[in-house]
């Protein structure tokens, strides 16, 4: 059974309109004019026991709105929500005690103390045990491996330690769910890698259901099964990652080394780039085989080194943006 269920979810803003000047504002405070924002327009979808779900979309596409009224800190303008089997608008605090967030630009750790400080008091928030909160910090310490950094104040903590930090707390009472917004943004790619390592552990050890938002393309690839993509408020595409990356790329990338000078004329190569006695094609494999692309090359001259790659991820789901954005109705087969 599904353990996120939304249904026609919808969240409308309502903003006051102000032109310039002073002529403007007195006109914003005596006869204010509204303008709606749809920040999220029937959205539907549902997320699984233990799946590990990307909820991603471009800048303003209604991300943290929908998070937001997932967790309960936002009344939706209409549909239906159940997380965990509760209603988070109206049974927010319950729904507290089991799920955890994680906002990458916001600290829920008290700033001028240390981890451990802040983990005593979310554990009496959280109505822990002292035994079983002690059990947990061991646990939690091992995996994020932080224990050097419980007692140094949270202000003298790197990013990617203080990530570290925010992430163990938010598991403090051991979530069912956890949402995790942007939790690796501003981290340097070894860090980043390594919070990477340690929400998959967390996925597989604890059955741990993973919610993410991220814009590095990279997040989604190794951490997650399945993505959501929004944009202007809808869904445009819910898939597996595996399925994003094979059946929605038609192309190829072939980098080619001769051992001589070539030219390279046949109508069946899409060359990007060729210089001497290298050569960069693109295949479109629903137009062009890429066995026979590949023979057309051989036959040019002999060859030195040959690789076949894919367009990466990241690529991939800026032409989904993109597409989506420009009205493209059949958009997956452009790709
Ligand atoms: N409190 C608010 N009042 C008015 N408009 C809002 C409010 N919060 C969000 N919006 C608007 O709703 C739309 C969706 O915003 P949201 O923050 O959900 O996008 P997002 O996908 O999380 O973007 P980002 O990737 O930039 O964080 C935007 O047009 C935004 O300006």
């Amino acid at each position: 059974m599904s353990i996120i269920q939304v249904r026609d979810l919808q969240k409308t803003f309502r903003v006051k309109t102000k032109k310039a000047g002073l002529r403007g504002s007195m006109k914003a405070v005596l006869n204010p004019e509204y303008r709606e924002i749809q920040a999220v327009n029937n959205v539907s979808f549902n997320v699984e026991k233990g799946e590990v779900l990307a909820f991603i979309g471009p800048n303003g596409a209604g991300k943290s709105t929908t998070i937001k009224m997932l967790t309960g800190i936002l009344y939706p303008s209409s549909g239906e929500i159940s997380v965990l089997g509760l209603n988070p608008s109206v049974q927010r605090k319950m729904l507290a005690y089991k799920i955890g967030t994680v906002f990458g630009q916001k600290s829920q750790l008290w700033f001028h103390l240390p981890p451990i400080d802040s983990f005593q008091l979310l554990g009496r928030i959280y109505e822990i045990s002292n035994s079983q909160l002690k059990q947990r910090i061991m646990y939690l310490t091992e995996l994020f491996e932080i224990e050097e950094l419980l007692e140094i104040p949270v202000r003298k903590l790197s990013l990617g330690q203080r990530i570290r930090c925010e992430i163990a707390a938010s598991l403090l009472h051991n979530p069912e769910v956890i949402f995790l917004d942007e939790p690796t943004i501003g981290l340097d790619v070894v860090v980043k890698q390594k919070i990477r390592e340690l929400i998959i552990r967390l996925n597989k050890e604890n059955k741990t259901t993973i919610f993410l938002t991220s814009h590095d393309a990279g997040d989604i690839e190794r951490i997650c099964k399945r993505v959501l993509i929004v944009n202007h408020g809808e869904i445009v595409l819910n898939e597996s990652v595996k399925n994003l990356k094979y059946n929605y790329m038609n192309q190829k990338i072939i980098d080619i080394k001769y051992n001589e000078p070539v030219e390279i004329l046949s109508e069946k190569i899409d060359v990007i780039k060729h210089r001497g006695y290298a050569a960069k094609v693109k295949v479109d494999s629903s137009i062009h085989d890429i066995d026979t692309v590949i023979g057309e090359l051989m036959k040019v001259g002999k060859v030195a080194d040959i690789t076949i790659s894919e367009p990466p991820l990241e690529e991939i789901i800026s032409h989904i943006y993109l597409q989506k954005s420009l009205g493209g109705d059949n958009f997956e087969k452009t790709i």
